[in-house]
């Protein structure tokens, strides 16, 4: 069976696609004719577009791994901001805090958010890479709920009153940008 190796560095995303994909949290996983494995590595990450990110990522990937290899790279953008900070968000939530971020916000009524989730395929070193897309409006929130997992308590998506922090796991994980980008994803490695 060929294998796929998920390569991120950050433990919560790993959990996640784990559970969306095989609605258990085992380490190993089954897509149609493929197995999924996982390596924490954090990978570099280039300045430019959601897709430019994510296609330097899986190419990093695919040479550090030799093989077939799945990225993904999470944005989370301000309507107010012409969807800024997207693929940055990491460094703002690392340099502001929550609270900062929310404060950024503070003289725009305009509060609207997309999260974003772009998977990265790419099948070995020097291949194309192959994107899946998902994505979930919603608006920034002062902080509810745990903390653990990046920007999840400040953002609500819209039709809920809860933030994605708030929510139980399995309401999360089906609707989440993560969620749609994984359904993509699922989709093609079904047809192949
Ligand atoms: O569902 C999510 N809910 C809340 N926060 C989230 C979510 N998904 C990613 N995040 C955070 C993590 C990081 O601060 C930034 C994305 O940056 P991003 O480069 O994609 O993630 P990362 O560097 O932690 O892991 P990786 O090794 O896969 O690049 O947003
Ligand atoms: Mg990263």
């Amino acid at each position: 069976m060929p294998q796929i190796t998920f390569v991120t560095g950050n433990a919560n995303k790993l959990k996640e696609v784990l559970a969306i994909l095989s609605t258990s949290e085992e380490a190993l996983t089954q897509v149609g004719n493929f197995s999924i494995t996982n390596q924490a590595i954090d990978l570099d990450e280039v300045q430019g577009t959601i897709d430019e990110v994510t296609i330097h990522k899986a190419k990093s990937a695919a040479e550090i791994i030799g093989g077939p290899v799945l990225v993904e790279d999470t944005c989370l953008g301000f309507t107010a901001f012409n969807d800024l900070p997207g693929p940055y968000i990491k460094w703002f939530v690392k340099s502001l805090g929550l609270a900062g971020i929310v404060d950024m916000l503070y003289k725009f009524e305009d509060k609207g958010a997309r999260a974003i989730t772009t998977i990265g395929y790419c099948e070995g070193p020097g291949q194309e890479v192959k994107l899946f897309q998902g994505i979930t409006e919603g608006k920034i929130v002062s902080s509810r709920g745990p903390t653990n997992f990046g920007w999840d308590s400040i953002f609500e998506p819209n039709g809920y009153d809860q933030t994605y922090a708030e929510m139980d796991k399995l309401v999360k994980n089906g609707l989440s940008h993560r969620y749609k980008a994984l359904a993509k994803l699922k989709e093609y490695l079904l047809s192949q």
